[in-house]
């Protein structure tokens, strides 16, 4: 891999952990863009520049319905200050899930599960409608919540506020937009709700249940029009379901206060019928622009597979990979490296930008304090190119325009995952690449997700030529960091024994083999009490003991 060229203080830029201080470490990676090396010339002002995107090329199968038709045509439906709120952002077309979403609703106020493609628009296709319902003499009074939306993260429901003060940036009378997660102080946000004019929340179930449990806090509910689920699979799934529910509760009964639901998502399997009714209607509208033929993925993402014989391998896999992508397009290479667990990308982002100093590198997880994870994520939106390495904090709908490679590293969660990271790349029309890279024991997800489209990796790699740079890089990364990924590797994958076709003994041999590939002389001590919760007591090859 031709080294791109040196940031200008020619520095490779060790850095200390951020989650381990409360505020961003003092390194490379959390100083403005601006300072920052790019791999290619650039040009920072391009970059900032608003993208146009040509939602045209999404219509063509036989669910997106018609041909685009420009939001100017909308003049009956949408008030004119939406409509310039949108001609100032870009949107000139209606994406086909807009356009559905627009023209096919009963009515702008009627319950809705949607399923659209990732990345081709139902931000706006949900905040439109909820909106011009408000504007359509259903606004409620000052401090009252009129729209709620409800994501599974903190950086979706920022996103999510963005892409609403954009929408309302031309009202003559402007609607504040607010949002609830958790990671920020209580007190304050709280206050801030309390004193200012809530029309719209954007809230992470979290803290949105949290702030419920205040009486002055549900007062302001009252007045509810509009509860949205972004994401509603996922919102919906036993992770959240519970938070879900105890909030509809402090919410106003929907039958007596008649509030609309929409649910929105790129999947929604099977399961999720049994619970959108605590949200919709019966005889709510559903519409949908994928193609029940259609794989679910973006149709212009080529989907390759990297198999190697054990988890050891898919440290020279990745690297490899990532030499030969980026050799193949050098200039905007911007790419998302997805891992399973938080202590397992901290370590991957250890290990490249040790390996990789001349590059640009991002961390994304959920062990990053807040305020880091915000700033990682703005910076990263506007980045021409770089190499994130993140969690599924950022596996459902961020938006980080320009991505043209998603790789994932071992199995993901499930194939509703796959897809939605799939989807942080070819969005609203443009083009990707997704390459997944598993070992053997994990080669079952392709056989079982038959719809797919998944294929071996068209090149084939010569991985063993990185060994010895990767030895390098693993011995300047703290043992701590490395313990941690062992024992986050021995419990994710813990979950999916029966799936791996391993048992516990087989489980602990193969983390064995990963923490040996990271350079430890023997397997990471790992707690008796942390054994006993993992259910792995008494399982050969783990060393049982407290690290110092
Ligand atoms: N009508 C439009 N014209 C131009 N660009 C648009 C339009 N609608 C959305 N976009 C842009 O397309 C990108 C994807 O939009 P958005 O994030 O709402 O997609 P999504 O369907 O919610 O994706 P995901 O399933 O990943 O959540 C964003 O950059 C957004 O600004």
């Amino acid at each position: 891999m031709p080294p791109p060229p040196k940031n200008k203080q020619g520095q490779s830029g060790r850095r200390r952990h951020p989650y381990r201080t409360k505020k961003p470490a003092n390194d490379a990676n959390s100083t403005t863009p601006a300072q920052q090396p790019k791999l290619s010339n650039d040009n920072n002002d391009a970059v900032s520049q608003p993208e146009v995107i040509d939602v045209k090329g999404l219509y063509g199968n036989s669910a997106s319905g018609g041909e685009a038709r420009p939001f100017s045509s909308l003049g009956r439906t949408l008030d004119q200050s939406l409509l310039n709120g949108l001609n100032r952002m870009g949107f000139e077309y209606m994406s086909p899930v807009q356009q559905k979403v627009l023209t096919e609703l009963p009515s702008l106020s009627s319950d809705c599960l949607v399923q659209a493609k990732t990345g081709t628009g139902k931000t706006a296709a949900f905040l439109l409608p909820a909106i011009q319902n408000l504007l359509n003499g259903n606004q409620p009074r000052r401090g009252k919540v009129g729209i709620l939306a409800i994501c599974p993260t903190r950086e979706l429901a920022l996103q999510i506020a963005k892409e609403c003060e954009g929408i309302t940036a031309c009202m003559n009378k402007r609607i504040e937009c607010h949002t609830a997660f958790g990671g920020t102080s209580r007190a304050s946000a709280l206050s801030k709700f309390l004193r200012g004019d809530p029309t719209v929340l954007v809230a992470t179930p979290g803290r949105l249940d949290d702030i419920l449990g205040e009486e002055e806090v549900r007062e302001r509910f009252d007045e509810l029009k509009t509860v949205v689920l972004d994401e509603a699979d996922r919102m919906l799934d036993q992770g959240f379901a519970p938070a879900i529910y105890k909030i509809l509760k402090h919410l106003p009964p929907k039958q007596m206060a008649g509030w609309q639901g929409m649910c929105f998502s790129a999947t929604l399997p099977e399961k999720v019928n049994d619970v959108v009714k605590c949200v919709l209607f019966p005889g709510y509208t559903y519409l949908s622009t994928v193609d029940p033929n259609e794989a679910p993925t973006v149709d212009r993402v080529p989907q390759y597979s990297i198999l190697v014989p054990t988890a050891k391998e898919t440290f020279t896999a990745l690297y490899a990979l990532l030499e030969a992508e980026y050799n193949q397009s050098p200039s905007d290479f911007k790419v998302i490296v997805f891992g399973t667990t938080a202590n397992g990308v901290g370590l991957l982002y250890d290990l490249f930008k040790a390996a990789l100093p001349q590059f640009k590198l991002y961390e994304l997880h959920s062990r990053m304090s807040q305020g880091y994870r915000t700033r990682t994520s703005n910076e990263f939106k506007e980045a021409a190119s770089g190499i994130l390495f993140a969690s599924d904090v950022v596996g459902r709908g961020m938006d980080f325009p320009n991505v043209g490679l998603v790789i994932q590293v071992d199995l993901p969660s499930s194939q509703e995952q796959y897809i939605h990271r799939v989807g942080r790349t070819a969005r609203a029309g443009r083009d990707g690449r997704a390459v997944t890279i598993l070992f053997d024991n994990e080669a079952f997800f392709i056989k079982t997700n038959p719809s797919l489209p998944i294929k071996p990796y068209p090149t084939a790699l010569n991985t063993t030529q990185y060994q010895g740079k990767l030895d390098a890089a693993f011995a300047q990364i703290d043992e701590e960091a490395k313990a941690k990924a062992y024992q986050a590797f021995l419990g994710y994958n813990k979950t999916y024994m029966k799936k791996l076709r391993l048992d516990a003994k087989g489980l602990v041999q193969i983390a064995n083999e990963y923490a040996f590939a990271m350079g430890c002389p023997e397997p990471p001590m790992i707690e008796r009490k942390v054994v006993g919760k993992m259910g792995l007591k008494g399982v050969p090859g783990l060393n049982i003991g407290t690290r110092k």
